[in-house]
């Protein structure tokens, strides 16, 4: 089946809205992580079309409402191609000396997008190029009735997703060690007796290493095609096509 098409939609009748935030930084900036085996220009490309595979399958997974912060033009444009509203991130966010700039900007989106229907709002990482909308689909069923809910990235350390329930409390708490932070105000960990579970929604991709596991997975098209533009497609050994 097509990856993150809408056939593959699972959200649940009758739940609760749900809006997505997305951060992306200026793409001059972004996955210098990456740079031992992805030249500059294709990073900027490869950034753009991670966040276009997550969007598209945020979308079948039956989320309406995708808010993209950030401070860049190109990022913008892709985004709201694709349908996202744009909330930009501004010089103060990065300035403020106490809360990191992500977690500004992701403030800022989240404010943004509980404005609509009083809906629940899920911060997904902006490179998940392996998420399929089933799994998506899932974790946001799992995580109804809790005021907030995480799903660890595949290192167990980070955090792929944060859902906010109750938008009375909206602080996200990324950046190193985040699903510690996430967890130890309150965030119910939804893979915590699963570790194996959703392993796309868990491979944000920050490191060749992530890289590699995510076309393990199987990405999603727009990566894909900036993947073989660059030659990329032997990172992984044989990547896996999708389950249904
Ligand atoms: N809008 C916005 N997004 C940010 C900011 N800082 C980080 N991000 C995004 O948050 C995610 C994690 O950021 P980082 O790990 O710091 O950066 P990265 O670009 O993924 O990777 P490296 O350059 O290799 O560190 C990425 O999707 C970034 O684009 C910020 O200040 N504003
Ligand atoms: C900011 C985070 O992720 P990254 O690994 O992309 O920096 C995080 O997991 O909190």
């Amino acid at each position: 089946m097509e990856h993150g098409t809408r056939e593959e939609t699972s959200a649940a009748p009758g739940a609760r809205p749900i809006a997505a935030v997305l951060a992306v930084k200026g793409l001059a900036d972004a996955k210098t992580r990456l740079s031992p085996v992805v030249p500059a220009d294709a990073r900027r490309a490869l950034v753009l079309a991670m966040m276009s595979d997550t969007i598209t399958a945020a979308r079948a997974a039956g989320v309406g409402d995708i808010v993209v912060v950030t401070p860049d033009p190109e990022v913008s444009a892709t985004a709201r191609r694709l349908g996202a509203r744009v909330v930009a991130d501004t010089p103060a966010d990065a300035a403020d000396p106490v809360t990191s700039s992500l977690n500004r900007a992701l403030a800022r989106g989240i404010d943004a997008a509980i404005g609509t229907d009083g809906a629940r709002v899920v911060v997904l990482q902006a490179d998940l190029p392996a998420l399929r909308a089933p799994h998506l689909g899932a974790a946001l069923v799992r995580a109804d009735g809790h005021r907030q809910a995480i799903v660890p990235d595949r290192s167990g350390s980070g955090t792929a997703m944060l859902i906010v329930g109750d938008t009375s409390d909206i602080t996200p708490r990324f950046g190193v060690g985040s699903a510690r932070a996430h967890r130890d105000a309150g965030a119910v960990d939804l893979v915590a007796d699963s570790g194996d579970l959703w392993p796309d929604l868990r491979t944000d991709v920050d490191t060749v290493d992530d890289l590699a596991a995510a076309m393990t997975l199987g990405v999603g098209r727009a990566t894909a095609q900036v993947l073989a533009d660059v030659g990329l497609g032997s990172l992984a050994s044989t990547p896996t096509p999708h389950a249904s």
